[in-house]
């Protein structure tokens, strides 16, 4: 089966882009979702976090999400622990994932492809853009109580476009969204085509 990563910066759209891949019926995975359902549900992710960022980290069974973006997105030493924390643990439910699906392609959407230097895990990988300015616009009218700031913290430990659109196969400029639905849709096409 193909595996598509499917990527972009902060804001940049990947969710909004993923929906359209689903409504034509192709399976997505969601690795923030998923991310932090892991970081709740698995015992070991939970406990190493903990030792990592202390009790602050979740409050009751739930977790304390600005706590620890205000810790991780500025220090880099604890963003590279975490990371080490989070992100196998993802690719082992990802890939349990991808054996339960049956379609000719599956999306795994992720912020973090290159910066992660993940691309061999890929066939095929798209990328979504949109000015950074933008992005933070929307992020924080998504986000409630989100800063300027947050978002850009965020954007600093994420690589820049013109890095990631150098090893994409695919880029989708994602302004209007009737246009990125069109692109989509060839790009679905352009899929299926190369791999029936
Ligand atoms: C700090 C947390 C709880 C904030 O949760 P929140 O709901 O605000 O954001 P969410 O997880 O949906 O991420 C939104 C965006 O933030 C950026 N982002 C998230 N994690 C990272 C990271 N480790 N490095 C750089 N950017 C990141 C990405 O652009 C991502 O798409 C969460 O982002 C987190 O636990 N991150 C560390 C683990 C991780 O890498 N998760 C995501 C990838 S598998
Ligand atoms: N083309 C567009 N025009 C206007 N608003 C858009 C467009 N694309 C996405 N949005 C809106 O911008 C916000 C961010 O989009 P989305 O959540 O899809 O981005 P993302 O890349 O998945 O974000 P994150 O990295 O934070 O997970 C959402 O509120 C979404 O509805």
């Amino acid at each position: 089966m193909i595996v598509v990563g499917l990527t972009g910066g902060i804001g940049s759209g990947k969710t909004t882009v993923a929906g359209m891949f689903e409504d034509l019926g192709v399976p997505v995975y969601n690795s923030d979702k998923e991310a932090k359902n892991l970081m709740r549900s698995s015992p070991a992710v939970k406990e190493a976090i903990v030792r990592l960022l202390g009790d602050g980290a979740y409050a009751g069974d739930q977790l304390n999400r600005a706590y620890i973006a205000e810790r991780i997105f500025n220090d880099e030493g604890l963003l590279a622990q975490i990371n080490a924390i989070v992100h196998p643990a993802v690719r082992a439910d990802f890939l349990d994932w991808k054996q339960r699906q049956k379609a000719p392609y599956v999306i795994q959407e992720t912020a973090l492809i290159f910066e992660n230097k993940a691309q061999d895990l890929y066939d095929v990988i798209i990328l979504v853009t949109a000015p950074e300015n933008v992005r933070v616009r929307r992020v924080m009218s998504r986000d409630a109580g989100v800063s300027e700031a947050d978002v850009k913290a965020r954007i600093e430990n994420q690589l820049g476009d013109d890095e990631k659109k150098a090893t994409s196969h695919f880029v989708i400029e994602n302004l209007d969204l009737e246009r990125t639905r069109a692109r989509v849709g060839q790009i679905h096409e352009q899929l299926l085509l190369k791999h029936p």
